[in-house]
């Protein structure tokens, strides 16, 4: 499934309409019947329908959604906001079609003060008054309409997108409608990934209008939902007669004096991920607490100053040595000394570098070394570390999410897991994928470093960018699993989650 921008809609209507030869007013007819279709599976025809109706082409879906529910013998009441002169092309067609269909409607102006008192609270609202066309701040009557919707207690049901969320960023200085529900056209907008704007939404729904797949080729973008389809089809299974050396060789460095749990989190979701050999490379005083929460793996012990990590050279190439996966990073504290053992991994290990936490921090330092490797390099910051890597804010970084990670991505040649709700993995070809499980039960400390023992795991024995975006969505499908039996999602523990790995690998059952 794609994630589009509202101009990559319009030009995809419009090839679809040019080249295809479809026409606009047969999309608006698929568009509309599909929407009523699942306005009356909802919520039945007993209920009064309130459609509001703006001038541009999504009030034209408005008005086949208000024919075909009336046709179906719904009671619906429906509002135009502009002057009825302003209609043209495919709304206008639609506008007249449902007038000589022998229905009426009535200006908004007109019934305005009577509104609030003409619905009871079981009538839905039906928001058709601006869809991906919008530019700019919403003006008036617009924005005086959505904020008497606003203020009503009814069920908000939006046609493609919130009116005044604009559809490709989370450029939000103005009303827009608080959408229950959103019944959004084709494919999903990138607005509905955003922090920002993603509450306006409410639940949202795909409804199909019919435009052929293959005119995505046309799109220089390549952003789409990562679910259980594509983690099912991509998932390579394992030999009957593997043995553990066919499902890799990982290691995990990780951990000082003060934080041996980001270790044993890490190494312990590695080996529940499938790691053949697991092995963690930590100080000495460390190895005890965490070999007795991670029996499976096998232990290295560094060099230390001061309790953190200082590795010698010739330590460093040791541990390299046969592994197809290296994680760096939870818990191991800001040293000069880490910079330094960054930087020898970065230009001397051959297999996949996997950079978390606190190994983000020398990455400024080891900008020109990143470019410069040719075996894959992965780095999974959260909107915090991402900030700091580009020198911007978090707000930034939360409000162009996709721009900062592809961008970020193809500088380096990196891949980029840019963790939070909708966690985005960027390939350095550009091509994004967005994962859409997990739940704020993974708000705790040491959830990332459950994430990057996964990470590690799944990199060292299916096709990287797979990998990548299927251990995203097992971390949070296993949250999912446990937020179902749990309610509270204060409860889940990073722990659990590695429990619950299992369970959530069942989808790829290698039966
Ligand atoms: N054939 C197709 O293409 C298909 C399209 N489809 C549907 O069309 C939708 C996109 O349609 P669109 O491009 O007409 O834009 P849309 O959002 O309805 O309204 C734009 C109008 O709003 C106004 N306006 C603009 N900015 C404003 C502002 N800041 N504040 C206030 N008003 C503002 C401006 O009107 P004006 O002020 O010029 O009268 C402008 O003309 C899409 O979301 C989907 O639902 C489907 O039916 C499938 C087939
Ligand atoms: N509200 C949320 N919804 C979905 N996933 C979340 C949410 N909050 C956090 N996560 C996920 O939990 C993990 C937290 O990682 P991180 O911030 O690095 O934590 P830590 O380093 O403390 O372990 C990430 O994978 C992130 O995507
Ligand atoms: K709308």
């Amino acid at each position: 499934m794609r994630i589009v921008t509202g101009e990559e809609m319009a030009s995809i209507d419009a090839i679809t309409m040019n080249k295809v030869g479809l026409p606009g007013a047969v999309l608006m007819e698929n568009a509309g019947r599909g929407i009523a279709r699942k306005l009356l599976d909802h919520y039945g025809r007993k209920r009064r329908f309130f459609i509001v109706i703006g001038s541009g082409n999504n009030g034209g879906d408005g008005f086949v959604v208000a024919r075909v529910l009336k046709d179906e013998g719904a009671e619906v009441q429906v509002f135009i906001v502009p002057e009825e002169s302003r209609y043209k092309g495919d709304a206008k067609l639609h506008k007249r079609v449902f007038e000589q269909s022998g229905y009426r409607w009535k200006y908004w102006k007109d019934i305005e003060s009577q509104w609030p008192a003409m619905l009871y609270e079981t009538d839905i609202i039906v928001d058709a008054l601006l869809g991906t066309g919008i530019s700019g701040q919403v003006k008036e009557p617009y924005a005086s309409v959505i904020a008497s919707i606003n203020k009503l207690k009814n069920e908000i049901v939006s046609i493609d997108l919130p009116s005044g969320v604009p559809a490709g960023s989370a450029e939000l200085n103005h009303e827009a409608i608080k959408a229950d529900r959103t019944l959004t056209l084709q494919w999903t907008k990138v607005s509905y990934y955003l922090e920002e704007t993603k509450p306006y939404y409410g639940e949202v729904d795909v409804v199909p209008i019919g435009i052929p797949p293959n005119t995505l080729r046309h799109l220089a973008s390549q952003r789409y939902i990562w679910g259980k389809n594509e983690v099912v089809n991509s998932w390579v299974m394992s030999k009957p007669n593997a043995h553990k050396g066919d499902n890799g060789r990982v290691g995990i460095i990780a951990g000082s004096e003060a934080m041996p749990g980001a270790a044993a989190l890490a190494g312990s979701a590695a080996v529940r991920s499938g790691a053949g050999f697991t092995t963690i490379a930590t100080v000495a005083q460390n190895v005890p607490v965490i070999a007795s929460h991670v029996k499976e793996a096998m232990y290295t012990i560094f060099s230390e100053k001061h309790g953190y990590l200082a590795p010698t050279e010739t330590e460093l190439a040791a541990f390299m040595d046969n592994k197809q996966s290296i994680a760096v990073g939870p818990g191991l504290g800001r040293t000069p000394a880490l910079t330094k053992m960054v930087a020898y991994l970065l230009v001397h290990f051959k297999g996949v570098l996997i950079l978390d936490a606190d190994a983000l921090h020398c990455l400024k330092e080891c900008g020109p070394i990143v470019q410069e490797r040719t075996a894959p390099t992965v780095i999974t910051p959260h909107p915090g570390e991402m900030a700091m890597l580009i020198d911007q804010s978090v707000s930034y970084v939360n409000k162009n999410r996709f721009e900062v990670a592809e961008s970020y991505a193809e500088q380096y040649g990196v891949y980029v897991v840019l963790k939070g709700p909708n966690t985005i993995v960027a390939e350095p070809s550009g091509c994004i994928s967005v994962n859409v499980t997990g739940n704020a039960g993974l708000a705790k400390g040491g959830s990332g470093d459950v994430l990057t023992g996964m990470v590690a795991a799944l990199v060292a024995r299916q096709r990287i960018q797979p990998a990548l975006s299927s251990a995203v969505f097992f971390h949070g499908y296993a949250a999912d699993l446990l937020a179902k039996q749990r309610h509270v999602l204060a409860t889940i523990t990073p722990s659990d989650i590695i429990e619950h790995l299992p369970e959530a690998f069942s989808i790829v059952d290698d039966d």
